[in-house]
């Protein structure tokens, strides 16, 4: 991999200006990171709210000048990391003292919760993390299911994919569109009863994959900063797998008012799964509680059990760290291909194993929001 001249980039974004000359690229942002992988030259700009609609439309001529100027560069990907000026302060939930050591579970058997840290995007009335100490253990999956089961359950709900290294939710929640701007803000589309936003609605699904630490932080604050989500209950943030620094960046910048962890029943999993749940205890984040995913496979023909993995694990995991187990999900084809074909399973099959262990979790998950957020139940989806 070679590593771009910085100088050659910035003599582009001096030379591509607004159609009526007045600006450069270089005059309304800042070169913030970049990176060469695979003749891919990602590039991130750092730019004022207020200047993001004039740059928006140079991003193609930007993009054909990277290729032409940077050797060895036969694509470009350029994206917009517009900060807020003044984040907005908004009020963290209200929680008792802590007590004593040890985990703090989200009560979900009643009470108030722990403060979350950061301020929460505005109109949002709590944000949720789903995450997972490993890839690949159905993360993804599980917000996605999560989120949509706690629209069902009556609640406004957006569904944030902060998983900006391998941004899963426009295929699995299948939307194809690009967020609206209005106001220099992007409005996230709406599908199967909640808003979602990611990354993957920017730029290409593979291409993110490869960003460093500081355009990975830029996907974020943007995501974080400049969505307007509009009135939420609950956002539910889909995290980066694991529990470096992108994740603890992620949970300090945002007023988490807790997290649902994700393993698999082996071992290892489980060992990174005790790893995440540290690391939110370390940051004052309740964990609502673990979710064993592909617990078990069940036979779609006969309905034998399997028990693949020594299903049980993250239950008395769970128990030994002394947070509440939320449910176990089975391994089952039907739930990868729902999410391939872009509808989850609750709403593919909510009848089936896997939508009734899912819908089960967002019960679960959607009692201890309405403590949170001091609601009635709805008798019906409202948005
Ligand atoms: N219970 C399940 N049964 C069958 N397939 C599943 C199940 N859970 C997830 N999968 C499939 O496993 C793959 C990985 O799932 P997913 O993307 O949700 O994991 P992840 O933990 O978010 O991964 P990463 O962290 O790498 O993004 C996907 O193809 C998904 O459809």
């Amino acid at each position: 991999m070679t590593s771009p001249d910085r100088t050659t980039i910035e003599n582009v974004l001096r030379h591509v200006r607004t159609t009526d000359g007045t600006a450069s690229v270089a005059d309304l942002g800042r070169l913030d990171a970049f990176m060469l992988r695979d003749g891919v030259l990602h590039v991130a700009i750092a730019t004022e709210r207020g200047h993001a609609p004039a740059l928006q439309p140079l991003l193609p001529e930007l993009e054909r000048g990277l290729v032409h100027a940077v050797p060895g560069c036969t694509g470009a990907s350029v994206i917009l990391t517009a900060h807020r000026a003044t984040p907005s302060p908004a009020p963290a939930p209200t929680a008792p003292a802590p007590a004593g050591g040890g985990h703090r579970p989200l009560n979900l058997g009643g009470g108030a919760p722990k403060p979350a840290t950061g301020p929460l995007p505005p109109g949002v009335g709590v944000v949720i993390a789903v995450a997972s100490g490993k890839g690949g253990v159905g993360k993804s999956t599980t917000a996605v299911n999560l989120a949509v089961g706690l629209g069902l359950e009556g609640l406004k709900v957006g569904l944030m994919d902060a998983d900006v290294h391998g941004p899963s939710l426009p295929r699995m929640m299948g939307m194809n569109a690009q967020p609206e701007v209005r106001d220099s803000r992007l409005i996230p589309p709406h599908k199967w009863g909640i808003s979602a936003m990611s990354i993957g609605m920017l730029v290409d699904e593979g291409k993110a994959m490869i960003w460093r630490g500081p355009m990975v932080m830029g996907a974020i604050n943007q995501l974080l900063g400049d969505v307007d989500w509009g009135a939420l209950d609950v956002l539910v943030v889909d995290m980066p797998p694991g529990t470096g620094d992108a994740q603890l960046t992620l949970a300090q910048k945002t007023a988490l008012a807790g997290a649902v962890i994700v393993s698999t029943p082996q071992d290892i999993a489980l060992l990174d799964a005790r790893r995440g749940i540290a690391m939110f205890e370390k940051m004052n984040v309740p964990v609502l509680g673990m979710v064993e995913n592909m617990s078990y496979f069940c036979c779609p023909n006969c309905n034998h059990r399997t028990e693949l993995f020594g299903h049980g694990g993250a239950r008395a995991e769970a128990e030994k760290m002394g947070v509440p187990f939320l449910g176990e999900v089975p391994l089952l084809a039907d739930i990868r291909a729902s999410a391939d074909a872009g509808a989850p399973i609750v709403i593919a099959a909510p009848d089936s194993a896997a939508g009734q262990a899912y819908r089960a979790l967002a019960h679960t998950v959607a009692g201890a929001l309405r403590r949170l957020l001091d609601k009635k139940p709805k008798t019906t989806n409202e948005k």
